[in-house]
């Protein structure tokens, strides 16, 4: 799978950000004139998949306040540079991150600080310490780099940290989404309907749903055999396991032996794959959907506790309705190929559809109306325009 990320460089003048483009690829580097430089990099095969970054370097310092407004959605990320000679440049990235803060309106962005002209510590040029800017990374929550764009030297090390940092744990956190809202279904205790008693007689509530169809062929009553067997720690354990497809290490050999008990592979259900796939399955069949959507005069079917999971407007709203609800009209003003694809979403984690900016609006609108979990996600998904033009970046 091909990834197209950007990154925006940004840094007061003269700290070296046309020279590190230049150094990174200079067969890419695109002058596109107005607002932003352009270039790209493919880092190949890093955790088995190819990665292009598209780097701009903002000409004028004015058109930060276009790019973020025209590329908020999907989530860019921020390179702040400055030079290790000029405390003036130092303090411009404080200034410019709370510009990028007010532009973003309280959105959360993902930044790196890098601190370039290393090789002048060697001429006493250096005039702002590597503990300051490890003090600011600290502060803005970022990693810190060292690097001398003009020998090379900490760059191409400092990329492809930075590469890990900001696309690799976004996929962990994308995959974390489901893990977290299953994980709060299983906690929050609420919709359930089931009981089961543990050895100590102390109860746990659940939900068939969830766990007849994570762990089948096996039935609620071999879990509840199971669970009167095991301790309340060790139960608790095994049911988060079961809805997240997830435990601490150093509880695996345990819910592999209960596992084993109930003939089911611990192997095979771990992970968020196994929990994706799953949903999918749901997804798929109609018959276990116990819910009716109502969107302009058309019928989408759903469960209850998928959109309990992962969104919090409709957490609220089903916990306050009356139980014998069977459907409900969507208030939200979104199409019916948008309301299907966020419910697909729900299920699968993947944003389908087709991306017109009509449908990106409608979608981008409903992360907020339906305060989802799983914000991060779903607003990477959202597609930029031209996107997979690899000389056409943004
Ligand atoms: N010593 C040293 N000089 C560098 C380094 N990186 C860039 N320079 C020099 O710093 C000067 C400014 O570099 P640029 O790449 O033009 O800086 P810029 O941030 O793009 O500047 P503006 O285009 O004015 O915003 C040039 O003379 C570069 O040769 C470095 O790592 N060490």
């Amino acid at each position: 799978m091909d990834l197209f990320r950007k990154i925006i460089l940004v840094g007061d003048h003269g700290v070296g950000k046309s020279s590190l483009k230049v150094r990174l690829d200079t067969n890419l580097l695109f002058d596109l004139g107005h607002e932003v430089e352009k270039t790209s990099l493919q880092l190949e095969q890093m955790d088995d998949q190819d990665f292009f970054l598209g780097i701009l370097e903002l000409l004028r310092e004015e058109s930060l306040e276009v790019i973020v407004n025209k590329y908020y959605a999907s989530n860019e990320y921020f390179l702040f540079m400055y030079s290790v000679d000029s405390p003036d440049s130092f303090l411009k990235m404080l200034e410019l991150y709370n510009h990028i803060s007010k532009l973003k309106k309280g959105r959360n962005f993902k930044m790196v600080l890098m601190a370039n002209k290393t090789d002048l510590c060697k001429k006493n040029e250096r005039k702002v310490s590597k503990k300051k800017g490890q003090c600011l990374a600290r502060k803005l929550k970022c990693p810190y780099y060292e690097i001398s764009v003009k020998t090379g030297a900490g760059v191409d090390s400092s990329f492809v940290d930075m590469i890990h940092h900001f696309i690799i744990s976004k996929n962990k956190q994308r995959h974390q989404d489901i893990v977290e809202d299953f994980k709060n279904l299983f906690h929050r205790q609420e919709l359930t309907d089931c009981c089961f008693e543990t050895k100590s007689g102390e109860k746990i509530r659940a939900h068939k749903l969830i766990l007849e169809s994570r762990l089948a062929p096996c039935k609620i009553k071999t879990i509840q055999e199971l669970l009167l067997t095991a301790t309340h720690e060790s139960a608790m354990a095994f049911l988060e396991w079961a809805y997240t497809g997830y435990t601490h290490p150093s509880k695996n050999a345990l819910i592999t032996s209960m596992c084993e008990k109930i003939s089911v592979q611990f192997k095979s259900l771990s992970g968020v794959t196994s929990v994706l796939k799953n949903l999918r399955n749901l997804y798929r069949h109609d018959s276990s959907k116990d819910f009716t959507l109502r969107v302009k005069k058309k019928s989408i079917k759903v469960h209850k506790l998928i959109l309990v999971a992962r969104s919090e407007l409709f957490r609220g709203f089903f916990l306050s309705m009356d139980k014998s609800t069977k459907s409900v009209k969507d208030h939200s003003k979104n199409s019916i190929e948008t309301m299907k694809s966020l419910i697909r979403f729900f299920y699968t984690n993947r944003l389908h559809g087709n991306k017109t900016k009509h449908f990106m609006n409608e979608i981008e609108n409903s992360i907020e109306y339906f305060q989802l979990n799983m914000k991060s996600s779903l607003s990477s998904q959202l597609p930029t325009p031209k996107q997979n033009k690899r000389c056409q970046i943004m």
